[in-house]
């Protein structure tokens, strides 16, 4: 593999007499593997009934190395979110955010979803996940990995950080911030990354990357923790990025967390800083900083089963002041949305939501054995659950919750997403088909299959997985997968 020049050069005078081994690790076979979601089956039953060849991933509890042959991506488990394809070192992030079921957690910079998807299955369905992405396309593909992952409780928003940051002062307990970065662990996977180097790069994302940890500050709680990844090797990236934070934020300090098999210690002696920086704090404040990176972590790929990675977890000292903001904010916002009836603010919407809420119950006593519980919020046509009182307004945001579905003059038509996160003893009308059955071949492009003698809204499965609505009516069951995602 051709790597830049001035790359070779960079890293030969950082590792010195491990730099024949880091180059060696450009040979090894790259490792795919994919992530079960435990909110469709177990790690335990999916080793059971898999059809792929797995090895678990050490450092991420649901992860799995699959083998070269297997091609998971192409199976319909996939479409039904049974799994997330992920780069194995990626899964070491999420699991070093400590994330609890009920923790309010924000994914600073989230799409395509992976860490977002991890997140969220350590949440359990319980508290908020916000995840968030600045560039509205991949936002949209970040939507629909959390729709397809099944997920209760994330609102994705597009975003950029300091236009998110007024919204949530002081109120997450976790904050991911897997920045944008010059992608030098990527080489191996992603040949855009090596023709795309250069150091202007390097220290432009560098910038960039401060930036980003400044609005993720203000988002924090006193006592909660900002998980800092990278995928690059560039120490200006990595622990400087880390340690420029550090001296301007007292509060912050690196927690000490245990070391999966095979990462390595963050550098100290890479990071450089101006005279300056180290001018600005005291001499003793400077090295204990120093010190502290080595409890970051950095993923080489001649060390371990995985692609290039750092990780920094760090902790925002407690206080009891932001903990009395946050709780104060939310009553505000709770009023604030009673009051303002969500989104447009004109008259006669809350009316409109309440219409829409009786459809859905209408529907939901039709189809649905147990509903979710959320908080009922119309956007424009479409209704969704929210996981709390939240106050959006002004935020461009993609999915406000579980997307329940839409209002169509009169009746309700339930979303994908709904589906997706409904189990066959949830409803009362459901088909499954294998997943190398006819059916489910032509189910996936689109087509509608022979029905029962029943009627109405109906879950069709493969292997017991849920894979979206049909409609039954005269024989015939109706296919309502969405268009966009339908196979040729
Ligand atoms: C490393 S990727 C995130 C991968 C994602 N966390 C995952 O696990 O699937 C970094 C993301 O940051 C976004 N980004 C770029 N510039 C940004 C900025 N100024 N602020 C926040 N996010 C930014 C990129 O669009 C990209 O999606």
């Amino acid at each position: 593999m051709q790597l830049p020049e001035l790359f070779e050069e960079k890293m030969k005078k950082l590792l010195g007499t491990e730099y024949e081994d880091f180059l060696a690790g450009y040979e090894k076979e790259r490792h795919q593997a994919l992530r079960v979601n435990p909110a469709k089956i177990s790690a335990e039953e999916f080793l059971r009934i898999s059809p792929f060849t797995l090895e678990p991933v050490p450092w991420a509890k649901n992860g799995f190395y699959y083998g070269t042959e297997d091609r998971p991506g192409r199976h319909p488990w996939h479409e039904a979110g049974v799994y997330y394809i992920q780069e194995p070192s990626a899964m070491s992030v999420a699991e070093l955010a400590g994330v609890q079921p009920g923790d309010r957690v924000l994914d600073l910079c989230a799409a395509p979803g992976g860490k977002s998807t991890q997140l969220a299955a350590a949440m359990e369905g319980k508290g908020l996940l916000v995840s968030n992405e600045i560039h509205p396309a991949r936002a949209k593909i970040l939507s629909s990995n959390i729709e397809r992952m099944g997920i209760l409780n994330a609102v994705v928003t597009n975003e950029a950080p300091e236009r998110l940051a007024p919204h949530f002062p002081a109120f997450f307990d976790r904050i991911v911030v897997d920045a944008p970065c010059s992608g030098e662990g990527m080489f191996r996977k992603e040949e855009q990354a090596v023709s795309q180097w250069s150091q202007d790069n390097v220290d432009l994302c560098a910038k960039r990357q401060q930036d980003i940890l400044e609005e993720a500050a203000k988002m924090l709680r006193p006592g909660g923790v900002l998980v800092y990844s990278t995928c690059t090797f560039a120490p200006e990236e990595d622990e400087e990025s880390i340690v420029r934070f550090l001296l301007k934020h007292p509060e912050f300090s690196v927690k000490k967390t245990e070391a999966y098999e095979g990462f390595a210690p963050g550098r100290p002696e890479w990071v450089k800083l101006t005279d300056e920086e180290k001018e600005s704090v005291s001499v003793e404040r400077l090295e204990a900083v120093l010190a502290s990176v080595k409890d970051t972590f950095r993923l080489w790929p001649h060390k371990l089963n995985g692609e290039g990675h750092y990780a920094a977890v760090l902790e925002k000292a407690d206080g009891n002041q932001g903990e009395e903001l946050s709780t104060l904010r939310i009553e505000k916002t709770e009023r604030k949305n009673r009051k303002n009836g969500k989104s447009s603010g004109k008259s006669g919407v809350v009316s409109a939501e309440a219409e829409a809420w009786k459809l859905y119950r209408e529907f939901a006593a039709d189809t649905l054995v147990h509903g979710h519980e959320g908080i009922p919020m119309l956007y424009g046509e479409q209704l969704y659950l929210l996981p709390c009182e939240l106050n959006l307004e002004g935020l461009r945001v993609l999915r406000p919750g579980l997307h329940l579905g839409t209002v169509k003059k009169n009746r309700f038509e339930p979303a994908h997403a709904l589906a997706l996160a409904l189990k066959a003893e949830d409803v009362k009308r459901s088909v499954s088909y294998g997943s190398d059955s006819r059916e489910i071949r032509a189910w996936l492009s689109g087509e509608s299959l022979e029905g029962s003698d029943g009627r109405g809204w109906t879950l069709v499965q493969t292997d017991g997985f849920s894979l979206g609505w049909g409609k039954q009516a005269g024989g015939i069951l109706k296919n309502h997968y969405p268009k966009g995602l339908r196979k040729q």
